[in-house]
């Protein structure tokens, strides 16, 4: 997620780190996020299930904001993406996200999760506002592939088709831009949102 430069600064300055939970709150702006790391299993429904609950434990700790880490509802495998893949919207885990915002009124940045669309596999981010409304989709731009020689090869190119938009979403008077994991290297694509006002 490419946040302005407004946001950054009051998330540098609040970042307080609890196990597989942060919170960072602005007495300025008037909300609070939390930025979830979750731990993921074989089963698709029940990492599904885990991310509701720890949104709901957001909301009781005040959030208006949750942001869930990359691939929370499948592992990380170039060879499982398609399996664990689903149409968005209507898919099992944005039917699951869209519940969660509405039901505890909050704005959820979806992490990301494999998008099956015309028979391509996308790595995509869903947001979600607090009627349970997509309010945007971000398709990972810069797939993450490795090569080191002797060493780690991973390629999510095997598996997935990579997004070309820049997208952006309005939370108050913040417009906050969208990026998943290795995109965040790319700072082009925060600096054009940031230049056009996208
Ligand atoms: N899933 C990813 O995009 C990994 C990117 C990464 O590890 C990095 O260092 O960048």
């Amino acid at each position: 997620m490419f946040a302005s430069r407004k946001l950054l600064q009051h998330l540098q300055q609040s970042i307080t780190l609890f196990s597989q939970f942060r919170m960072a709150s602005s007495s300025s702006t008037g909300f609070r996020v939390a930025l979830l790391q979750l731990t993921v299993t074989a089963d698709k429904s029940k990492n599904v299930a885990n991310a509701v609950r720890r949104l709901q434990q957001a909301k009781l700790n005040g959030c208006t904001l949750a942001i869930l880490p990359e691939c929370f509802n499948s592992p990380y495998n170039t060879a499982l993406f398609k399996e664990y893949s689903e149409v968005i919207p209507g898919g099992e885990t944005s039917e699951a996200l869209s519940q969660a915002a509405k039901s505890n009124e909050m704005y959820i940045v979806g992490g990301s999760i494999p998008e099956i669309c015309d028979g391509k596999v996308y790595n995509t981010c869903t947001v979600w506002d607090p009627n349970g409304n997509l309010i945007a989709k971000h398709r990972k731009v810069h797939l993450f592939d490795i090569n080191i020689p002797g060493g780690v090869c991973f390629k999510e190119s095997d598996a997935l088709a990579a997004g070309n938009t820049l997208n952006t979403f309005q939370l108050g008077k913040l417009k906050i831009g969208l990026g998943i994991c290795y995109d965040i290297r790319f700072c082009r694509n925060g600096n054009t949102i940031q230049k056009t006002r996208l």
